[in-house]
């Protein structure tokens, strides 16, 4: 079973389009990113997964079942860990823990669940008492507590200093290799790089790019960079888009290998010594720029 299937999506604010018609899912054992800007639409879209929004348009099926006609049932597989959970800030870790084990029968995640995000000597204090980022830990240890077969997580770490992030991420690298499937937002490019199998990046309601990220960095132009010695009088004519700014050159190009040669083979035959030369291919900082401008 397919653990997230999503066809033409459309989600509205009265006349406002915040999911303007979009397709996704997310494998087994896979996790799926969703990035975008402020405002894209990703959490009205885990919103409506987590059956907190009945689709207004579209198909959705969690776990092979409609999120918000089934969502009590699905409440023993599917986790969800949202932006602001909403706690009762006089109660203490280990209190929150045990009321939201009781409010979500599940399987036995493990043993200490605190423990696992490095909250163990949190556990008696209260909820209002925690930081931002001990507040975040906390979410994840109730999302993994039940051992869900599917997360939802929107943000996990966001507010996180980089010890807590590089623990939250081996967490759950561990939970995809025991072939739990996570579909989680974030505003952080690295995090998607170092940890999604497949990634979507969403832009006004739509999503503009997808694919895994050796797909989504191969249908992006490369760039060639390179300083010459001289304005020169006349460029060779490459596949790509050449650009002169002073002496400084700039291809952008999807044919790399045989813009370079052109670059190298001209250069040679005009005794011209190319420094600072660079060749690489698009990153995801500049994949979203491009999405989003
Ligand atoms: N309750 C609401 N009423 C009206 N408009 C809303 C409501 N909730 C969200 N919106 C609008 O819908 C659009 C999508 O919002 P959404 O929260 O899904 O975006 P997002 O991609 O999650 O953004 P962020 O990264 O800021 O969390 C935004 O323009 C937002 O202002």
């Amino acid at each position: 079973m397919t653990p997230v299937e999503v066809e033409g999506l459309r989600a509205t604010y009265g006349d406002f389009v915040a999911v303007d018609g979009i397709d996704l899912r997310v494998h087994q054992g896979e996790m799926f990113a969703l990035l975008g800007t402020n405002g894209a639409g990703k959490t009205t879209t885990l919103e409506t997964l987590e059956g907190h929004r009945r689709a207004q348009e579209g198909q959705v099926r969690v776990m092979g079942l409609d999120p918000f006609a089934h969502r009590r049932r699905l409440a023993g597989t599917v986790a969800t860990m949202l932006q602001d959970s909403g706690f009762a800030g006089e109660l203490t870790a280990a209190e929150t823990l045990r009321m939201w084990q009781r409010l979500h029968p599940g399987r036995q995640g493990p043993a200490d669940p605190l423990a696992e995000v490095d909250l163990d000597h949190r556990r008696d204090v209260r909820v209002q008492q925690l930081s931002g980022g001990e507040r975040r830990r906390l979410d994840l240890a109730l999302a993994i507590s039940t051992d869900p077969d599917l997360l939802f997580l929107d943000e996990p770490t966001t507010g996180l200093d980089p010890e807590s992030r590089e623990r939250t991420w081996r967490v759950l690298r561990d939970l995809l290799e025991r072939g739990r499937s996570i579909l989680l937002t974030t505003h952080y490019l690295e995090e998607a790089e170092a940890l999604a199998d497949r990634i979507a990046i969403m832009h006004r309601g739509r999503i503009a790019v997808s694919g895994t990220l050796a797909e989504v960095v191969g249908a992006h132009a490369s760039r060639i960079r390179c300083e010459l010695p001289a304005v020169p009088d006349k460029l060779p004519l490459f596949e790509g888009e050449a650009a002169l700014d002073g002496r400084r050159l700039t291809i952008r190009t999807r044919c790399l290998q045989a813009d370079l040669h052109r670059l190298l083979t001209w250069a040679d035959a005009e005794g011209q010594t190319l420094k600072q030369l660079s060749a690489t291919e698009a990153s995801l900082a500049e994949i979203f720029k491009d999405v989003n401008s």
